[in-house]
């Protein structure tokens, strides 16, 4: 069973609650892992019930065995709760029942990672109003609408913390300009609420991860066409980066580490927004991924968690 772990202590999040929308795949399954890894329970909601159900299964699997494993004793009554919940972020409806759940059944809210996204490829003048509305629906307005809920439902009166992934737009994004579009509009929203929310005790940030996260649902979105190995060409890294390197910057963003941390945006790319080929870079192994299997080894590099673990 494949291993999860976590640069930060155990039992940082024990006792939190937390909603990661497209929790059940790529870089939201990673999210909502690593916080229960971490003591947080977790609702993982999105369209697609079976695969969430399915991806449920598994992810209860691999942290019960991990934590039994880290405590040494096989079983762990502190085990944070995973739950699932179906929600299309478009429907305004929908959305209010997610929050209005979570909140009904774990009693309280402290984190919503607005992870739920995607689009396809275009040329922007092939780009048909349908399309545009749909893309932009997504991940502008599915994304105000869960901030909006999770603010009016529970955040307003008692604070907490969010995340919004976007997606790397900074020069523009030719080929997906909607969601370069939409993203640009969250990295804005993202500013506005960490002002509105501040005497909540609400931050906000965004999470812009590398266009080179590899999952096999992400690269699945785009057929045939092997993008991820594309841009692994022309990185600075020559390498593709990791759904935990993802994870792990979420959990520092929602972590205390982070409790002056708001309205900011994080680029998690390996430098490549900055890369121009004026400057080039050579083939190189030298970027270490982090990856969750060799952290789990006994005498990793984050030792200090390695008492607890086997
Ligand atoms: C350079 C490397 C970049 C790599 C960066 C990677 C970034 C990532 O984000 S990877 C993660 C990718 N994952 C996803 O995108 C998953 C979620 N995506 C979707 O659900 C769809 O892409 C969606 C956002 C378009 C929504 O789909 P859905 O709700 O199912 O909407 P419809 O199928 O009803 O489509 C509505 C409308 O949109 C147009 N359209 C949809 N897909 C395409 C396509 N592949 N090509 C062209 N146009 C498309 C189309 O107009 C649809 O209407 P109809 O024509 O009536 O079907
Ligand atoms: N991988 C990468 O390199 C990059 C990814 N990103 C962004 O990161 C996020 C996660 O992507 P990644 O894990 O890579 O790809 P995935 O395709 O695996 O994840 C997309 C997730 O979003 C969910 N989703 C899509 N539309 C909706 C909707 N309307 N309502 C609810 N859930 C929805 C999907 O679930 P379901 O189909 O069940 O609804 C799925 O779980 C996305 O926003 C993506 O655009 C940004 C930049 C680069």
């Amino acid at each position: 069973m494949a291993a999860v772990s976590s640069v930060f202590r155990r039992g940082l999040f024990n006792g939190r609650v937390a909603v990661v929308t497209g929790g059940g795949t790529g870089i939201g399954q990673a999210i909502a892992l690593e916080l229960m890894y971490l003591g947080c329970s977790v609702v993982v909601a999105s369209r697609k019930i079976e695969r969430l159900e399915s991806a449920a299964k598994d992810m209860r699997s691999r942290i019960s065995q991990q934590l039994s494993l880290a405590e040494g004793t096989g079983s762990n009554k502190h085990a944070p709760d995973l739950s699932v919940v179906k929600c299309n972020i478009r429907e305004e409806k929908e959305v209010q029942r997610l929050v209005s759940s979570t909140v009904e059944k774990y009693g309280r809210l402290d984190f919503f990672v607005n992870n739920a996204g995607g689009q396809f490829l275009s040329p922007a003048a092939n780009i048909s109003h349908k399309g545009w509305t749909a893309v932009i629906d997504t991940n502008l307005t599915g994304t105000f609408l869960c901030c909006r809920e999770a603010y009016k439902q529970w955040m307003q009166e008692n604070g907490g913390a969010i995340v919004n992934i976007i997606a790397d737009m900074y020069k523009g994004f030719p080929s997906m300009s909607h969601t370069g579009a939409a993203r640009a509009g969250v990295d804005n929203l993202t500013k506005s609420l960490a002002i509105e929310w501040a005497d909540s005790g609400v931050r906000v940030n965004a999470l812009a991860p590398g266009s080179a996260i590899y999952s096999d649902t992400a690269a699945a979105n785009y057929g045939d066409i092997d993008l991820f190995s594309h841009v692994k060409e022309s990185h600075p890294t020559k390498r593709l980066g990791r759904v935990e390197e993802i994870s792990g910057a979420v959990c520092f963003l929602l972590s205390p580490a982070a409790s002056f941390v708001s309205g900011e945006t994080l680029y998690v790319d390996g430098a490549g927004r900055l890369y121009q080929r004026m400057w080039e870079i050579p083939e190189h192994n030298k970027s270490k991924a982090y990856t969750w299997e060799e952290d789990s080894k006994e005498g990793s590099s984050n030792s200090h968690t390695t008492t607890s673990k086997l």
